[in-house]
């Protein structure tokens, strides 16, 4: 799947080589590099998308986040090295082995310390934090970019989990921009993760709890601020 949904790859590329990439960090560049060869290399988070989530975690001061997809760690990365060093991230992802590709970049960066990552499947894992005193209303942030079936259920429970004030962001809320085709126009492979991306984003345009901002950077960024 092509990243973005700008009118022309060219005006994507401009924006990477006119503000991203001069100001990208090295490691996260050698964590691109080295995801290069994976085939499913286009399941990094792009580097705008980056770029802008690192922004938001400096807003915020974030210093307890959690990330739900992480793959070979370009958007843990960036959030590791965006927030201070007593920060800390629970990162959850089923495949250990793309997570042991930018594992050793994440050492060289000495960002390590930041992270707790679970090999595990992610809803469990939120249940769990959920039944440990302290963890409820006590995160700055949290990142999703897994499973699409599943992100209305992480909602709930990241709500539970954030602070008042806190944020949580959805990667691939476009889905390839075929959220606004009509089904019978999109790819079989691409109908189910269309449909249920089409439903959340329809629950989170009516949660009252939160404030939403849909972005077209990378897939589609929906950024939720809680409010109650
Ligand atoms: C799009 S990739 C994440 C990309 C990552 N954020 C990055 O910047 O490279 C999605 C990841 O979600 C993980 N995943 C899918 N379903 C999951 C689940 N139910 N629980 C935990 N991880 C899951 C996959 O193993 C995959 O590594």
């Amino acid at each position: 799947m092509e990243k973005g949904i700008l009118q022309s790859p060219e005006l994507y590329q401009y924006i990477l080589e006119s503000s991203v990439y001069p100001n990208e960090p090295e490691p996260l560049k050698e964590i691109r590099a080295v995801t290069e060869s994976h085939p499913r290399a286009y399941m990094g988070t792009a580097p705008d998308a980056g770029q802008m989530m690192s922004m938001l975690l400096q807003l915020l001061n974030a210093k307890k986040t959690i990330e739900i997809g992480v793959f070979t760690g370009y958007s843990l990365l960036c959030t590791a090295l965006a927030i201070p060093d007593d920060g800390k991230i629970i990162a959850v992802d089923l495949d250990l082995d793309a997570y042991e590709i930018g594992l050793p970049i994440i050492k060289k960066a000495g960002v390590e310390h930041k992270i707790n990552f679970i090999h595990s499947e992610a809803l469990p894992v939120l249940n769990n934090l959920l039944e440990t005193s302290d963890n409820e209303g006590s995160f700055d942030f949290a990142y999703v970019d897994a499973d699409k079936i599943n992100y209305r259920n992480y909602h709930e429970r990241l709500l539970k989990l954030l602070k008042v004030g806190g944020i949580v962001v959805y990667d691939n809320t476009l889905w390839g921009g075929s959220v606004a085709m009509p089904e019978e126009q999109v790819a079989e492979v691409w109908k189910s993760n269309r449909n249920s991306v089409i439903e959340f984003n329809e629950v989170l345009a009516s949660d009252s709890r939160i404030q939403i901002c849909l972005t077209p950077l990378g897939d589609g960024m929906t950024i939720c601020r809680k409010l109650i």
